[in-house]
Formats: C-alpha cells, structure tokens, sequence
C-alpha cells in the first residue's frame, strides 16, 4: 500500500514511513493511494468475529508490504486486550432502532483509545525495528492528549508533548493528562484556544530545525493509523445490526473531522451506509460549509463540549482531495485561500456531492442540555455533551426510521461533570477503578504563553527524557 499526499507535491510513501511522517513535507494530509474495496460475502463472512479479528481483516490492507500478518495479528489482540468490556465497543440500544456504539471503555474513557493504543504499539515495534528515536508533539482540546500519553507512556523510543488550551479542557481530562509522570511525558498548558495548539503543531512539521535531526511524529488525526483504525468500527457496529445484507446510518459528533471521515471511509470500503451525519457544536464551520457552502472562520466559543472546540478542521481537507478528483494543485490552493483570507467555498457540482455524502446539524449548549435530559428520562442512560449532540443530529436530520441509526459515543459522562450537572441529572458518577484516586494525584505541567517559539524552545530543551535534544 503507498500513501500519497492531499497536495500533491510530496514523495509517496509506504505504511511503516507514513506511520512516522505526519504532515506531508508539502503540508499536505497523506490518504491510500487507492482504497482497499471488499465484497458484500467478504464483509458478511466477518460477522461475530471478536474484535481484534475484524481489525486485522478491515487494516490489514494498509498496512500491507510493511508489518507481518503474525506481527500485526498480535499488536490488534494486545491493543484491544486492553478495553473495559469483552465487546470493546457494544452498542447499546436507545429507542426502537436508534443505538449508540459506546467507544469509550478504553482506558481513558473516550473513541481515541480505539488509535491511540495501537499507535503506541505500532510506534513500540517500527522504532525498535529501526533503532530510533522521536519526539511527539499533539494538540488536544482533551481527549487525544491523554489517550496519547496513555498509549505512548511505556514506549522506550519516545518523548512526547502534548499542547492543551489553558483552562478550556474539563478538570478530568486535565488530570487525566497531567498526573500520568514520567520523564518521557511532558504537558504544557497553552495560553490560546485549541487552533492555536493544532497550528503550533502542524508548524512544527513545516520547520523541524528546533528537534536537531530528531524525527518529530503526530499522534492527531493528521496522522494516517488514526483514521484506519477509526474505520474498524463502523463495520463493527453495522455487522452487529445486519450488515452488510441491510445497511445502517451514522451520526457522528464532530471537531476534526476524523471520526466522520473513518465512516465516509467505511462506506467507500464497501460496507452499506445510509446516511452520515455531521454533528458540531457551536464551533460549526463544517455544518456551515454542508448545509451553505462556506468553510469559512469564525471566533472559536467555549461550550459545554470542549473537545469538539475546533474551527479549524485538519480531516476535511483529505474530503476535499476526493470532492476535486483528488488533484492536489487545488486543494493546495483552496488550503492557501483559506490560510490567507480565512475561508472558500467549493464549485457548485463539488459541494453538491458532498451533500449527497453528509448530513449536518450543529447543536447549542442548550439543545445539549435538553438532549441529556431527554435521553436519560427516556432510558436512564448518561450521555456525555459530545454524544448528546450526535443524538440531537440524529434525530433531527433521520430519513428513515426502518434504518438502524448509530450514535458514535465518543465519550464517557464522568469527564464532563458540569454538563452533565447542568442537564440536571441528578445521577451521580463515578470514576472507574483504574482513575479513583485521579483527583488526589500530583499534577505536572507547565504553562507555556501563545507562542510557537516558546514551545519549540521548551521542546528543544526537555526533549530527550527531560533532557536538552
Ligand atoms: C469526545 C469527542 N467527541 C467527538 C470528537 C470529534 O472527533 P473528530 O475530531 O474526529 O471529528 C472529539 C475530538 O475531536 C472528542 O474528543
Ligand atoms: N477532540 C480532539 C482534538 C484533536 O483531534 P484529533 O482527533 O485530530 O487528535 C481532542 O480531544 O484532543
């Protein structure tokens, strides 16, 4: 499998270098040079499979010409050996036919494990394989960062920084970061909103000079293995509910626009979707741009879904790839008019297939609340803020109730509390065993001011287990 880059202008690559890459060198996104596509028997004869063998059937074409079937086989059992409940990601059923898909038994509680645990054992086998050494930098508006740290903490070869906006992550999700300790570990609170922390990033990878020849790699979704492992799980979900045979619909909470394009992914695998639904926040460029055609920048707002805190979204430039015939001149050009001028819109045909691809809703504060409260009247389950608002899209934008609707819940509601307090459900919650103590442990970050060359500067100097690079 070669990978190509959303910009075309840089090197195609195989898995083991893409896997290590991040940005393309033309600061680009890198995608399958051509998707693997499976017929509807090959998907059918997956059915019951425990979930690591479905992974290994659904990934094991990306990664092809680069880790062994046996190698690869075994990093999937370890990876999802690890999550709370036997069915790694059971669906549980709302109403009639709407379920939500729970991905967050993993170890800390969000759908990021579902990558970020088998990024940490892919990075373990490729850099123990190569004799090297990286650093990580990651932007987190919560989740990514402590699922990164989580699943980097023990590899030998890595350092890694994560870059959260200074008090605009929940107080778990903070701690879930900052009391993991360890020499390799290094969280530093940005004073700027999660954009600033995703651009101090992506500029990393434009000027590496800061890293003295280190290889410098991403754990966000600009990172190939996170969206092919986010795939496995529609068609985890859909096989549950009599897929291939009868297709289902997705709604899918939105910020980065990874999750949601692992499902456009799924569909173009072969496995049937119905509808696919974007679900924003407040923040809600990419409804703006399904619903009017205008991705354009706006002030980024704080809400009661904090990591879905994004305006702007890396994964929709590798949907505008495919929506331009995948010609990478264009889609450097889009990418320049926005950097410039802070917006586009796409010709007419264009963004009229990409209505036909996606639906979309973005959902308040407000309408968050009441969805809480609904759902827990109705069934007396908790949603978290960012799986309400794809329970609100979801039944907002439905076409078909004869069609099975999967909710992605992309998080547990013990890290949002004040959400969860102010839906008024009275339901206390209760952190798993593994995190009980987690608001009595030592806490270690450093506050770092709105500046790419403090981080660098800091990088730089704690980059090899706490010492200078
Ligand atoms: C809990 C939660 N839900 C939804 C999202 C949105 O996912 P994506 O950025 O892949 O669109 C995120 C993070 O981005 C998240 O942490
Ligand atoms: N919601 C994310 C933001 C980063 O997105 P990613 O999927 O690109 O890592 C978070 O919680 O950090």
């Amino acid at each position: 499998m070669r990978y190509i880059s959303t910009r075309g202008q840089a090197p195609a690559l195989n898995f083991e270098d893409v896997l290590l890459a991040g940005l393309a060198t033309d600061g680009g996104l890198y995608v399958p040079e051509n998707l693997p596509r499976f017929t509807q028997e090959e998907i059918a004869s997956w059915a019951g499979l425990p979930y690591h063998e479905l992974a290994f059937r659904v990934m094991r074409p990306f990664v092809t010409g680069s880790i062994p079937d046996a190698d690869f086989k075994k990093i999937l059992e370890e990876t999802y050996g690890v999550f709370a409940h036997n069915a790694v990601a059971p669906l549980r059923q709302l109403n009639g036919n709407e379920w939500v898909l729970e991905l967050f038994h993993g170890p800390t509680l969000a759908f990021k494990d579902f990558a970020l645990q088998l990024l940490g054992r892919l990075l373990d086998y490729v850099l123990e394989k190569r004799g090297e050494r990286v650093v990580i930098v990651g932007a987190t508006s919560g989740d990514t960062g402590s699922a990164a740290i989580e699943g980097c903490k023990h590899c030998e070869n890595v350092d890694i920084f994560i870059l959260h906006p200074h008090n605009r992550v929940s107080e778990v999700q903070r701690r879930q970061m900052t009391t993991i300790l360890g020499e390799n570990i290094h969280n530093i609170a940005i004073e700027g909103n999660f954009d600033d922390c995703q651009e101090m990033v992506k500029a990393s990878f434009a000027d590496q000079s800061f890293l003295k020849g280190t290889r410098l790699v991403a754990v966000n979704s600009i990172n190939w293995a996170r969206i092919m492992a986010q795939i496995v799980y529609y068609f985890h979900a859909a096989l549950q509910l009599g897929g291939p045979a009868r297709s289902v619909s997705f709604s899918v909470p939105t910020g980065n626009f990874g999750d949601i394009f692992a499902g456009y992914l799924a569909r173009n695998m072969g496995l049937p979707i119905n509808q696919l639904i974007v679900a924003t926040n407040r923040n809600d460029i990419l409804h703006r741009f399904m619903s009017g055609n205008q991705y354009v920048k706006e002030t980024l707002h704080a809400t009661l879904s904090p990591s879905m805190d994004i305006m702007v979204s890396s994964n929709f430039e590798r949907l505008l790839f495919d929506l331009h015939g995948r010609n990478g001149a264009a889609i450097a050009g889009l990418m320049d008019s926005f950097k410039q001028g802070g917006g586009f819109s796409v010709e007419q045909e264009r963004w009229t297939e990409a209505r036909k691809l996606f639906d979309s809703l973005a959902v308040d504060d407000a309408q968050t609340c009441e969805t809480i409260a609904e759902v827990y009247e109705q069934t007396g389950e908790v949603l978290d803020p960012h799986t309400a608002i794809g329970v609100k899209a979801a039944r907002e934008c439905r076409r078909s109730l004869d069609i099975p609707m999967v909710i992605l819940g992309t998080a547990h509601p013990v890290k949002f509390p004040d959400a969860v307090e102010k839906a008024g459900v009275g339901k206390a919650l209760e952190l798993p065993a593994h995190l009980s103590d987690l608001f009595e442990r030592e806490e270690r970050c450093t506050v770092l001011p709105n500046e790419l060359k403090a981080v660098q500067a800091f990088v730089s100097q704690h980059g090899n287990r706490g010492k200078p690079l």
